[in-house]
């Protein structure tokens, strides 16, 4: 399993079912959020990272893997949206690497 690949195949069908894309509501459930607008997948985030809380305090290890996959899904439907892609995300992970928290956050301007 390659998680790269992945998200990259993830993030071509979503682009299919943007409306500009001509993504059909009646038979795609990423096309049906995208045709309610932002604030129905934004919604589901929040929804999502409140499950997967509830499914940690519980310490249900199967749970956390599924709602985490749901938060996952539903933050690159919102990507997507905003036209930015998981390898953006990647490079700004992987530029956050070897940084300490602690030593960004004391290096913050408005710290
Ligand atoms: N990875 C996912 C994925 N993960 C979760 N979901 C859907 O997200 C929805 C929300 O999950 P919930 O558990 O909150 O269910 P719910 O409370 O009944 O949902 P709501 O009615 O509140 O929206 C469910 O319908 C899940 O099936 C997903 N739907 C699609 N994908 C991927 O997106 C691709 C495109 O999907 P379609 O656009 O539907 O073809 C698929 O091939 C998959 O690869």
């Amino acid at each position: 399993m390659n998680a790269d690949l992945i998200f990259a195949e993830l993030a071509a069908v979503l682009k299919s079912r943007l409306p500009s894309a001509g993504g059909d509501p009646d038979s795609s459930y990423v096309a049906k959020l995208y045709a309610k607008g932002p604030d129905a997948f934004l919604k589901k985030i929040g929804e999502e990272a409140t499950e997967l809380v509830m499914a940690a305090k519980d310490q249900n290890r199967e749970a956390i893997i599924a709602e985490t996959a749901d938060l996952w899904f539903h933050s690159l439907v919102a990507l997507n949206y905003y036209n930015i892609e998981p390898n953006d995300i990647m490079a700004e992970l992987a530029r956050r690497q070897g940084i300490s928290g602690l030593v960004e956050k004391a290096n913050r301007k408005d710290a």
